[in-house]
This record gives C-alpha cells, structure tokens and sequence, in this order.
C-alpha cells in the first residue's frame, strides 16, 4: 500500500531514510512521499533520501535550529505552532494516491515526542486516510527524563493514531555495540518488517499476482485501533532448487507430494517463529484483538495450505476470529518468510514497566524541584541583614 512517511525528530527522520532506501531495494513501491520534520537543522542536513524541500524546521524562532532537548512539552508546542509548515510539504503529496499517512518518532526525545502526537490530531482533522503512528521506545538505560517523555508520548500517540506499531530500542540491543551502531542496525530489522509488511499490500499489476495475495484493505482492517507489534521469521531456499522441484514434481505426484509437503511445512514453522520470537514490541500474543500472517517468497514456495495453517493456529494463541492472512510473492526470492502483525495488544509488560519508571521519575523530579527551591532560598537568606537590588 502507499504511504507518506513523516518522520519527527532525529529518530524518526533516520528512520523514514532507512525506509526509503530499504523500499528502494525491495521495489517495494510503498513511499508515495517521505518528509521529515526536525527544530533541529544539523538532524535534517544528515538525511539522505529525503529532498530538500520535504526537510522541513520548524520552532525556528524559539529554538533557532538547535532542537529542544528532550523537551517533548516544548516540541509539543512548537509543532503545534509551527503546523502549516509541515502542512504546505504534505500539500505536494498526491493524497488521492495514498492509502494512509504513517508518522514515525523516537518517543523518548523532545521533538519527536511532542510533536508526533500533534501532527497526528492534525491530519487526523484534515484527511480521511487512516493515520498510522511508529513510535520508538528508548532503552531502560537512557535515563529517567528519556523514560518519562516516552510514557506521556505513548499514551497521547496512541489516542491521537489509528494504530501505533511500537518497535523497543530495549528489546532490540545487543551486547557490545556502540549507540551508533545498534542504531543502524535497529533500524535495518525495523524497516525490514515494516518495509515488507506495508509492501505485502502493494503488488503492482505487473507482479505475479497470486491467488490469496494481500489486499492493503486486509493490512487497514487489521491496524484499527490500539497498539500493533510485528513479527518476522525468514529461510532461505536455494531458488535454482525449487525450479527444479517444482519441474520434477510435473513428472512425479510423489515427489510433487514431498515438496509441497515440505512448503506447506516451512510456512507454518516460519508463523510459529515469527509469532514467538522477538516482537517489535514483545507482548502476550494471547492479548492481540486482530491478526495479520503473510508469507512471502517464490511464488511456487508459498503454500496456501501452509497459510491456511499458519493462521488458524494464530487463531488459537490469540482467541481472535480476525486472524487475516495472504501472500506476498517475490519471484526469484532466495527466502521464503512469514508476517506476522498483531494488532490491539494489551498485555505488554514494558509498557507497565515504562510507566512505573516514569511516574517514579516525576515524583521524584518534583520532590527534588522543591527542595532545590527551598535550598536556594535559604542560600540566599541574610536573616534581613541585606537587600536585593530591586
Ligand atoms: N531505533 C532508533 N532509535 C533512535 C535513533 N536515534 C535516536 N533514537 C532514540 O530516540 C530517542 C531520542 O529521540 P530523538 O529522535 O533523538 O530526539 P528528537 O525527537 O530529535 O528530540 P530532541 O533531540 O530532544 O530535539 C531516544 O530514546 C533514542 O534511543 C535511531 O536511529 N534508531
């Protein structure tokens, strides 16, 4: 499906970047357009696939291009004020072609964090389209303002999109790497799901259509309210090899059989994996309200049978009825994988612990605030003997 990604903040504009070159790669064909959106002028000049005139600065005259630091109240503001310039870059975008606007930011920052939700009410004002959220969690490390900025974003993204896809920075570290780094690797496995999944509804009229293929509506009825993780699971297969199975099973039912069998196999696993194994957001699978499974790969590897299965045991983790599936085929892949988008999740132990820290925080940043006050006020007290000049 089309999409027009906004990227907010230096996460977010990062982000949206490693998109478009991923989307590039694939042929993905799913950025309609991609803007960014920073106070901060060094953010933008860093970008790479985003055009100059979709850079857009706002919060100039408040915070004269330096960014807001990690005031997400500030980048809140600024937004709100500043909205008719991020409004004349979408203006260029041929709406009447997209399927949905997705804004993406790092929660745990100013600008970002602010001003997402913010844009978020605005297009959700102005357009029909739905209005996707990707919010970034920050690792349990960065600090209690990062976490308590994450915590009041989360909850006011949420309310303000038609679905936020979470993706946990904390989840996704790795032992040994710089920030920089894991950054940049963060975001390859970020893209690579969301890349693929929003692809998965976008197979052009030139492309091998398959009999179950993904519709963009079955990837918007999935995304319909709440919080959505997504799962990814890849084998490869050896493309040569499965020409020649697929030409000696012309010959022979049995070894057709076989092969089939083996397909039919591969792809129920590949759900199980990507279900159970590292979520964007790891959550309780059994807590999802709508599922979405697709497989993706060679076209003569993607069993509908194996789909079929895939999603009826998706059915049983999650007690849902709205378990959709498809595919997405990819001639000449050499890796046959699953999908797997949940949506309307509730039972999310980080989200609980981010929240703790967070209030924590704020109480303890108040208790601190008043005796740093009361502290100063008896620093400067002379018991009368002096005056303040005026
Ligand atoms: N996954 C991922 N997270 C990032 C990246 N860059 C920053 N973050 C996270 O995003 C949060 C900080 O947000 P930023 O986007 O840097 O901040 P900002 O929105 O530009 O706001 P200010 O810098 O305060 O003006 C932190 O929690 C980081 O962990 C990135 O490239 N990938």
């Amino acid at each position: 499906m089309k999409l027009a990604l906004i990227g907010f903040g230096q996460a977010g504009g990062k982000v949206v970047d490693a998109f478009c070159a991923f989307d590039e790669t694939i042929g993905g064909h799913v950025v309609e357009a991609a803007i960014a959106v920073n106070t901060a002028t060094a953010d933008l000049r860093g970008l790479e696939h985003v055009t100059p005139e979709n850079r857009v600065l706002i919060g100039q005259s408040r915070v004269k291009g330096h960014g807001v630091g990690a005031d997400n109240e500030l980048g809140a503001e600024v937004a709100a004020a500043d909205v008719d310039e991020i409004q004349t870059a979408i203006d260029r975008v041929p709406v009447h072609d997209l399927d949905a606007f997705l804004i993406v930011a790092g929660l745990g920052g100013g600008t970002g964090s602010g001003g997402a939700p913010v844009l978020a009410t605005h297009l959700k004002r102005i357009y029909n389209e739905p209005v996707y959220g990707l919010g970034i969690l920050p690792g349990t490390d960065e600090g209690g303002i990062y976490t308590l900025n994450a915590a009041r974003s989360f909850r006011t993204f949420t309310r303000e999109v038609d679905s936020l896809v979470v993706f946990d920075n904390d989840a996704w570290r790795q032992t040994g790497e710089s920030v920089e780094s894991g950054f940049e690797r963060s975001n390859r496995e970020l893209v690579e799901r969301v890349g693929r999944l929003f692809a998965a509804g976008e197979v052009s009229s030139g492309d091998h259509v398959a009999e179950s293929v993904v519709d963009a509506s079955e990837i918007i009825n999935t995304l319909e309210n709440g919080i959505a993780t997504i799962g990814y699971a890849t084998q490869s297969v050896d493309s040569n090899t499965s020409g020649i199975l697929e030409r000696v099973s012309r010959t022979s039912s049995s070894t057709h059989f076989g092969t089939e069998h083996e397909a039919t196999n591969r792809i129920t696993s590949l759900v199980r994996k990507a279900t159970l194994g590292r979520l964007t957001l790891p959550c309780s699978v059994a807590s999802a309200d709508k599922g979405l499974v697709v497989a993706t790969g060679p076209p003569d590897e993607l069993s509908r049978k194996g789909i079929e299965r895939g999603r009826t045991w998706l059915e049983e983790e999650t007690g849902s009825m709205e378990i959709r599936g498809g595919d997405y085929p990819r001639p000449g892949a050499d890796e046959v994988g699953a999908i797997v988008l949940l949506s309307g999740v509730t039972d999310v132990p980080r989200i609980e612990q981010l929240q703790s820290v967070a209030v924590e925080t704020k109480e303890t940043t108040s208790a601190i605030r008043a005796e740093q006050a009361g502290d100063l006020e008896s620093l400067l007290d002379t018991s009368g003997e002096l005056d303040a000049l005026f």
